[in-house]
């Protein structure tokens, strides 16, 4: 009831404890508190939280507009409410190194498990769209060496994006890989794949456990998990997945009450209000007023 018994601290625990075994960790993104609730009693091992989908939630394109401030406040809400460890996306970490620093304690605060960081310039873009930039290695090292001292939880996992790949190959990614590890990552992104060798390639060229990115209509293709953990990659995320699916609905439903002049034909394909009510443990608020809960479908 109310939010997750689960504390900020354990969850990060269990994360920890999670990548230092074999499994795949599968974080689907949630896009917002109610869908982590969901991804949770699902049995995924982890939650997301996309840069893209805050922003796209905010009617805005994923181009660096949100603040710390925004996200952190988002997160922790998404946070709060599931007992799994949840990741959030902090783009380039909303500044100088010295703002990085700041963001890694904002979201520690905030409740999150980890955050990652990535090495693009400000303002930064969509990792699987054309025309990106990055800094330079040393700036890249910069960030995350802010992020790593700034922590004062030290499971709290700092992981290193790179969208290198995109822009000088995957030898060069995998030569950023490494000096981001050394810098202190406790895990890496490797941004924009072009395929499972190189993931493969990038998973056996670091001694921290790699993420793959498995964003629809971007430049990786679908991989499923077991290809992936036979690839050697230890964590997936769908950052988009949920929203894309529940915008594609909501879209097919207006057009519907539009056509037919009544939503009716949408109600088979909606979460029913019981199921709803069962999600958000309506029943469990009786414990307070047991005239709280009066439903009967
Ligand atoms: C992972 C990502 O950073 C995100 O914000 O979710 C995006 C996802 C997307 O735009 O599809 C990305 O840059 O890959
Ligand atoms: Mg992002």
């Amino acid at each position: 009831m109310l939010h997750a018994p689960t504390s900020a601290s354990d969850k990060r625990r269990r994360l920890r404890e999670a990548l230092a075994g074999q499994d795949l960790l599968r974080l689907p993104g949630a896009f917002n508190p109610l869908s982590a609730r969901l991804i949770e009693e699902k049995g995924f091992e982890g939650v997301y939280i996309s840069g893209a989908v805050l922003s796209a939630d905010l009617g805005l394109p994923d181009i660096g507009l949100t603040t710390l401030t925004e996200v952190a406040a988002r997160s922790g809400q998404i946070a709060r409410m599931t007992n799994l460890p949840a990741i959030v996306d902090a783009d380039t970490g909303f500044g100088e190194p010295m703002n990085v620093a700041r963001t890694i304690q904002v979201l520690e605060d905030a409740g999150l498990a980890g955050a990652h960081i990535e090495d693009q310039v400000n303002p930064k873009r969509c990792g699987h769209l054309d025309g990106k930039s990055v800094v330079g290695l040393s700036d890249a090292v910069k960030r995350i060496r802010a992020a790593v001292d700034a922590r004062r939880d030290p499971d709290f996992l700092i992981m290193a994006r790179t969208d290198v790949r995109a822009i000088e190959g995957l030898d060069a990614a995998i030569d950023r890989a490494k000096a981001l590890v050394d810098a202190g990552a406790d895990a890496i992104f490797p941004e924009a794949m072009a395929d499972l060798g190189e993931f493969e390639a990038v998973a056996s060229a670091v001694d921290v456990p790699v993420l793959a990115n498995m964003t629809e209509f971007g430049k990786s293709e679908l991989f499923s998990t077991a290809q992936l953990a036979s690839a050697g990659v230890r964590i997936v995320i769908y950052p988009v997945t949920l929203l894309r699916l529940a915008m594609g609905e909501a879209e097919r439903g207006l057009d519907e009450i539009v056509a037919a002049g009544t939503q009716a034909g949408a109600v088979p394909r909606m979460q029913t209000r019981a199921r709803l009510y069962e999600l958000l443990d309506y029943a469990g608020y009786n414990e307070f007023d047991s005239e709280i809960f009066t439903y009967r479908p």
